[in-house]
């Protein structure tokens, strides 16, 4: 935990948010927006119809149409984000985050209702970024010498990352203080736009989540640590600390819910894991010394898509007709048993004690929710999940599927018997749930561990490089 002590004093004094709360994000979009990132945005009012996309800077473009056509192609239907929260209950949020934090007012506009991020996301963002703003920098020196026109313009043109981490690298912070400032800046501007649906839902909903280091990941004590340290230099009521579900951060979920911190639990790939999570919520909230319980919540993030990646490649290896049927189907039936097991924790004797106290139950968060399977509808991980109290959080584009084309029902529980019947007919065929879970997990946390340790190369080798070019040169 070195790291995290070593951290403690300068991202402590990382800068609230450079802007205010806008009134667009308190009402329903008016006739245009005007934000200096989005390149086209229009909307109508009373039919809402919005389209975007990110541009100029040259990051990932973002496309997000949100059209009045509803899944059989007529118009003037209304299935907005909105109405997925306002009918069915579920809270539409994005599993993305990047600078400008502003791009996300459009998505707010159009419903969505909190926010995810993890190493792997930030990562590949980031990266763009970091590659862009070392051809500036290259650029800049070129600029230096001579007539560069084509230079000047991308000169001119701004890089969100960029001046921040100078100054960071700079001052004297090593790559991973500066990494850990400018994640904590961006979450603090999230919450601030998030901050409305906050107050309006009295700490229900409007939540910005930030992952602990995927180093702890088998660290007890040392997640315990990094959530207590990140939830402080954040400093945002509305801040989700995001700690994996492995066996060894159960312990650290308890322990965190107990001191009052607000927490997304990640990585969950099974039932059994899903109720471990589960009892150690509860087993938190019982163990605060809170008096009210109401601003401790919580998500269990679910992860979906993977699981049937991982399944329809056991179920090939298989190759029984029954088998092959099978595919695409076991995630979404794992989650609708989920879905079961939440609405039979959170309900009976030891909740109604903990209702009494304020609490809030730990709603399930449908997550991983893109379709890796280009034959698979793409909203399979979106349409069949919705349902009271839950969150799904999708990518650009399960987000884009479904605002054009998905369809608006209460689906999680609507076929239970069938959720079973699949659960248990692959284990019949021999696959094993907990095995599958396992290795999900691991590769989980692998992933986001390499991610991580693979950003803070590429940041040690942008680092050097700025120490090694005169500051003159980069003004
Ligand atoms: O943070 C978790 C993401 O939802 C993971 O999504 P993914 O399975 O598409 O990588």
């Amino acid at each position: 935990m070195a790291s995290i002590s070593k951290l403690g004093g300068s991202a402590a004094a990382a800068t609230a948010s450079s802007f205010s709360s806008s009134s667009a994000l308190r009402s329903e979009p008016k006739l245009s927006f005007h934000f200096p990132r989005a390149s086209s945005i229009t909307s109508r009012v009373p039919a809402i119809s919005i389209s975007f996309r990110r541009g100029r800077d040259g990051r990932t473009p973002l496309t997000v149409k949100c059209s009045q056509v509803d899944g059989n192609g007529a118009q003037g239907k209304r299935t907005t984000l909105h109405d997925l929260y306002a009918q069915e209950g579920q809270s539409p949020w994005y599993d993305n985050l990047c600078r400008p934090v502003t791009d996300l007012l459009p998505l707010i506009a159009s419903g969505v209702r909190g926010v995810t991020s993890n190493p792997s996301v930030r990562f590949w963002s980031y990266l763009c970024l970091m590659v862009f703003s070392n051809a500036l920098n290259i650029a800049k020196v070129f600029a230096h010498f001579g007539d560069n026109s084509i230079f000047q313009k991308a000169i001119s043109s701004s890089n969100a990352y960029d001046e921040q981490f100078r100054q960071l690298i700079l001052s004297g912070n090593d790559v991973e203080s500066a990494y850990w400032e400018l994640v904590i800046k961006d979450i603090q501007d999230a919450c601030k736009l998030f901050e409305p649906i906050y107050d309006e839902t009295d700490g229900g909903d409007g939540y910005v989540s930030v992952e602990v280091s995927p180093r702890l990941a088998r660290d007890t004590e040392g997640t315990v640590e990094a959530a207590k340290w990140l939830h402080k230099v954040v400093d945002r009521p509305n801040v989700y600390i995001k700690i994996p579900a492995t066996a060894e951060c159960i312990p650290s979920i308890k322990e965190v819910i107990s001191l009052g911190i607000s927490v997304n639990v990640t990585l969950i790939f099974s039932i059994a894991r899903y109720e471990a999570v589960i009892d150690a919520y509860l087993d938190g909230l019982e163990a605060s010394g809170l008096s009210d319980l109401s601003r401790v919540t919580s998500v269990a993030s679910f992860f979906v898509s993977r699981v049937d990646t991982l399944i329809d490649k056991l179920l090939e290896k298989i190759g029984t007709p029954e088998a092959l049927n099978l595919r695409g189907k076991a995630a979404v039936a794992q989650a609708a048993l989920a879905y079961k097991l939440y609405q039979k924790k959170f309900s009976g004797p030891r909740w109604e004690v903990l209702v009494k106290k304020g609490a809030k139950k730990q709603r399930l968060l449908w997550a991983s929710t893109s379709v890796k399977n280009p034959a698979y509808p793409d909203t399979l991980y979106v349409d069949p999940l919705i349902g009271p109290d839950t969150v799904s959080t999708m990518p650009d584009q399960a987000l884009q599927a479904f605002i054009d084309h998905g369809t608006l029902a209460r689906t999680i529980d609507s076929n239970l018997s069938e959720a079973e019947g699949i659960y248990s007919a692959l284990e019949k065929l021999g696959i094993d749930w907990s095995e599958v879970g396992t290795k999900l997990e691991v590769e989980g946390v692998d992933s986001f561990k390499k991610s991580f340790d693979s950003l803070l190369v590429s940041l040690q080798e942008k680092g050097d490089s700025l120490k090694l070019v005169s500051p003159a040169l980069l003004e």
